[in-house]
Parts: C-alpha cells; structure tokens; sequence
C-alpha cells in the first residue's frame, strides 16, 4: 500500500501552510464557509496558495456555497481540487469542471457504496463524523472500523484525528489519506507548527496492514 496521504485543513496563515509543506503534508485545505472560525477570504487564500511549494495541493472548502460565490473563488485563487462539504448533488459538485472530493457525515444509515456510485465523478470522498447542526471540523472522531475497504473511490478519514490517535485511525480504517484540523491547532484557525511536524510523522510511521 502507498503512503498515507496526509492534509492539513483549515489554513488561515502563510506561515501554517509553510509548516504543512516543511512537515511533508500532501495538501492544505482552505475554508469558504463564512460561519467557520477557519474561514479565509479570496484573498488571503490567493496568499497562502502562493507561498507553497510545488506538489503540495491547495483544496478549497465549501459548505453549501452558491455558484457565484464558488465561481468568484475560483476565479480569484488558482485551488487544485475542491472539497464539497455541505448537502451538494453531484451535479453540484460537477458544474465547475474542476477535480472534486466529496465529503460524507458518517450518519450511523448511510450506505456508502450507493454514495460511490452517484459521485463517481468525484476523484474520492472525504467521511467525516456526524454531529447533528454542524457540517463539520468538530474535533469529534467516528468508528473507524465502519471505513469499507471495497469501495472503488478513495477513501479519506476525517474527524478528530490528532498525533496520538491518527496511527490507529490508519490501522483501523486502512484509508487513501487523512485530514485534519483541530487535532494540530493552538487554537481556532491558528495551527501549531510542532502539532503538525507530529501528525504527519505519527501517520509516515503508522504500522500499515
Ligand atoms: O474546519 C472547519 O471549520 C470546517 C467547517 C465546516 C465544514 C468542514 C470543516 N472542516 C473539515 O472537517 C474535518 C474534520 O475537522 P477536525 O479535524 O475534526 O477539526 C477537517 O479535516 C475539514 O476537512
């Protein structure tokens, strides 16, 4: 199995996304939702995404967002992939024309092969735990035995993932990649370099099956 691929969400600051990329991260994720204590504005998104290095993928977040507001960012900060995290069909998440992941709330019903198959346009999708009212960066962390491991979409775990649990999140769940955020912050949208530097080392040394 290839290494676990590791994403930092929830960058507001030039220099946490630097942190991010010294550490080894795959990707930093940036959040469009106005009612997150994470979100960026275009602009300071356009910043973060210009300071990185090559081969480290700028994701953008959106809960729910309309098209023009989604077309706007797009049209203002040059992102990799984008991250549909709210209720969008996978016409939604289409219509941009752009890579796509789609995040889930792992409700204890859903039945995720029949969600792989209607966003199989999506390059994989993101579970996440499920908290009634919040659509997600909760800090909580769901059953990670329920991760299928049949799925023909890549699969990436999220949800109150930190240094000290992420190893068994892995072993568990077997993913294509984590994502975090809470777990390496000193405090809302303000990550902790050293928090980071651990995740991403707990997730390169985590024993896979
Ligand atoms: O981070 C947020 O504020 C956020 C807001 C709305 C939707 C998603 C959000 N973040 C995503 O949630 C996961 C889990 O966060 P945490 O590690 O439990 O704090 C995070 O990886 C983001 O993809």
């Amino acid at each position: 199995m290839a290494n676990v691929r590791v994403k930092i969400c929830g960058i507001t600051r030039v220099e946490d996304a630097l942190a991010a990329a010294s550490a080894g991260a795959d990707a930093i994720g940036l959040v469009f939702y106005a009612r997150s204590p994470r979100a960026v504005s275009a602009a300071q998104a356009r910043q973060i995404v210009a300071a990185l290095p090559p081969f480290v993928t700028s994701v953008g977040l959106f809960v729910d967002a309309s098209p023009c507001e989604i077309e706007e960012t797009l049209d203002a900060v040059p992102l990799d992939l984008l991250q549909f995290h709210g209720d969008e069909s996978p016409a939604q998440c289409a219509r941009y024309r752009r890579p796509y992941i789609k995040a889930l709330r792992m409700r204890e019903e859903i039945d995720l092969a029949a969600v792989a198959r209607d966003y199989a346009g999506a390059r994989g999708l993101l579970l996440d735990t499920y908290v009634a009212g919040v659509p997600g960066g909760t800090g909580q962390a769901f059953d990670w035995t329920r991760v299928p491991q049949d799925l023909s979409l890549p699969l990436i775990v999220a949800g109150g993932l930190d240094a000290d649990n992420v190893a068994t999140a892995i072993a568990a769940s077997r993913p294509f990649g984590v994502d975090v955020s809470g777990g390496v912050e000193q405090a809302k949208g303000i990550k902790d370099a050293a928090e980071i530097a651990r995740f991403v080392a707990a997730v390169r040394g985590a024993p896979i099956a």
